[in-house]
């Protein structure tokens, strides 16, 4: 069909946005269409406005914000703000990148539940609506679980059957599978691909990496850093013609359209040995579940090290055992040859830093200076060195122009690169990190991968939890993978990948320099 020939859904005319003033607006003078039945992907620098925009479209921005705007956004030829209140979220749903800042009840069923309430569902109905949604979600099992005790893919899932209940036209996923394990986002994306033909969909996508996505997109919007709509057009002609500008902006180009892949880690022969932080026999339980059963490891001094494993394989909770966040029903951890346990809380705090995977649970401060300059002010230092120490932290992560902004109010990327600024104000000897790229875009996901190489340089060992194969692949010296309570695997990520089976077992993926290989030999395979 051609453009002419379909039908516009959600059209954005000379639309711009801003927080304060339209002086200098984030959102600026955009124009758009979104078509019936199609999957645009949305992309652009961390900052750039993606996420303000999906809120400017279904009409919760400005007012939700007291912002401003100019310009009009029409929803099936209305204004949007012709609608009721209420009216445009049930018929744009969005799924949020963290998906914790959508719910509102305390179990699965209750969620779901309240959602369906809204829309006025007869109570009869309601529990064969919420049933054949967790099915279809392939979450049945969690109908009467806490929200807050599922992982983090998990969330997301619920997070996205709560929008669909709503049986919305406009379905925007903002980053909807950063946080799933790798089986789970292809699973995900084809989830997506069933219910958007059962459902006539029309779909607006926001991810960094779209790689996995790629066969479901029609069109490509991309947003520059100052707001404005750089591209609009078809996969193939911005993807491959616009390629270096997008490079330019911090784009990730999906791997399929670079000329090489992306090369592994070098294998560096060293005979260090000693360790860092080992844990012998640990286990731990929560509420009758065993997480974690009889886990030994040991991290080697300077090494970097990854966490994989399935989504609710247990790897935030190594990693919070480690930190001693929380305590272990058995087994011992030393760090530095002392046991865990007998190390003071603000010594171990100094020579250890720890970020989490949800960055707002580390905000204390209301401004982004002020969260990198606070543990430096508790350890003494005078006022001059925690100014050039922070200022340079802001300068690095590219926060400086959002410095005096609450942290609450960052970027998903933003507060990502926030919460690791923070645990830099000096060198620890252990770094850990849960999910440290989570949301980044190309240039910032390679500062931070060059930032944390910086720092092992100078001696620090770095142990991460990621779901992406490639940096497990390009910057790893051990990987650790976690599956059915244990260790699985433990060793270089090169023979990690030798191991089908086991990559099967644990819902992992090759990198997509060795994906790329086996697909290339089945092709030339079937040619002869
Ligand atoms: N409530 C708010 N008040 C003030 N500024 C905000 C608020 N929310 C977001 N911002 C700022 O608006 C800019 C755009 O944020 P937005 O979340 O829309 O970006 P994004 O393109 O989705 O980024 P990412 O890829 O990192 O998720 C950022 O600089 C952010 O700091
Ligand atoms: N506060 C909690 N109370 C009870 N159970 C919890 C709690 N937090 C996590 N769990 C459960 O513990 C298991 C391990 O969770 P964890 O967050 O460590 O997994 P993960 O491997 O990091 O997952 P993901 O990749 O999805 O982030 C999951 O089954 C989860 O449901």
């Amino acid at each position: 069909m051609t453009k002419m020939q379909r039908n516009s859904l959600l059209s954005v005319h000379d639309y711009s946005f801003d927080f304060e003033t339209l002086n200098d607006p984030l959102l600026n003078n955009l124009n758009f269409t979104l078509y019936e039945g199609e999957t645009t992907l949305l992309i652009g620098p961390s900052g750039s406005g993606k996420s303000s925009l999906s809120l400017c479209l279904n009409g919760l921005y400005p007012d939700a914000v007291e912002g401003v705007a100019s310009g009009e956004i029409r929803f099936q030829d209305q204004p949007v703000h012709d609608f009721e209140k209420g009216q445009v979220n049930q018929q744009i749903g969005i799924v949020f990148q963290d998906p914790d800042s959508q719910f509102c009840m305390i179990t699965v069923e209750d969620e779901l539940a309240f959602t369906l309430e809204n829309i006025q569902t007869p109570r009869e109905e309601m529990e064969a609506r919420i049933d054949e949604m967790l099915n279809t979600i392939g979450m049945d099992d969690y109908k009467y679980e806490a929200i807050h005790t599922l992982s983090g893919g998990q969330k997301q899932k619920i997070a996205l059957a709560s929008v669909l209940l709503l049986e919305p036209d406009v379905l925007i996923l903002d980053e909807p599978t950063a946080n799933l394990d790798p089986m789970s986002q292809l699973e995900f994306i084809q989830l997506i691909e069933r219910l958007q033909s059962a459902m006539d969909l029309t779909i607006l996508l926001i991810e960094h990496q779209a790689d996995d996505w790629l066969y479901l997109i029609d069109r490509v919007l991309v947003l520059s850093r100052q707001g404005e709509l750089m591209e609009d057009g078809e996969v193939e002609s911005i993807l491959q013609t616009k390629q270096q500008q997008l490079i330019d902006h911090g784009i990730f180009i999906p791997k399929q359209y670079l000329d090489s892949p992306p090369n592994p880690k070098p294998t560096i022969h060293t005979n260090n040995t000693e360790p860092c932080f080992t844990m012998e026999s640990i286990s731990f339980s929560r509420k009758n579940k065993q997480i974690l059963k009889n886990i030994n490891l040991t991290l080697k001094k300077g090494e970097m090290t990854a966490i994989v494993g399935e989504n609710g394989a247990g790897k935030s909770t190594l990693l919070q055992l480690m930190a001693r966040l929380l305590q272990p029903e058995a087994g011992t951890m030393t760090f530095l040859n002392k046991p865990l346990a007998k190390w003071k809380e603000q010594s171990l705090r100094q020579h250890m830093g720890f970020v989490f995977q949800n960055p707002e649970h580390q905000f204390i401060t209301d401004t982004t200076y002020d969260e990198i300059a606070f543990s430096m002010t508790l350890n003494g230092y005078d006022a001059e060195t925690i100014d050039t120490r922070t200022r340079e932290l802001l300068n690095h992560f590219h926060l400086i122009n959002e410095k005096s902004q609450n942290p609450f109010a960052l970027s998903g990327g933003q507060k990502r690169r926030l919460s690791v600024a923070t645990m830099l104000d000096e060198t620890p000897d252990l770094l850990l990190f849960d999910e440290p790229t989570f949301g980044q875009d190309a240039q910032t996901t390679h500062e931070l991968m060059e930032i944390m190489t910086e720092i092992q340089q100078q001696g620090t060992t770095i142990v991460f939890v990621t779901h992406d194969m490639d940096l497990v692949d390009q910057y790893c010296d051990t990987v650790y993978v976690l599956n059915e309570q244990s260790i699985q695997f433990h060793g270089r990520p090169a023979k990690l990948w030798e191991h089908d089976e086991l990559l099967d077992q644990a819902r992992l993926r090759k990198p997509f320099r060795l994906e790329m290989r086996e697909k290339v030999g089945v092709a030339h395979d079937l040619s002869h």
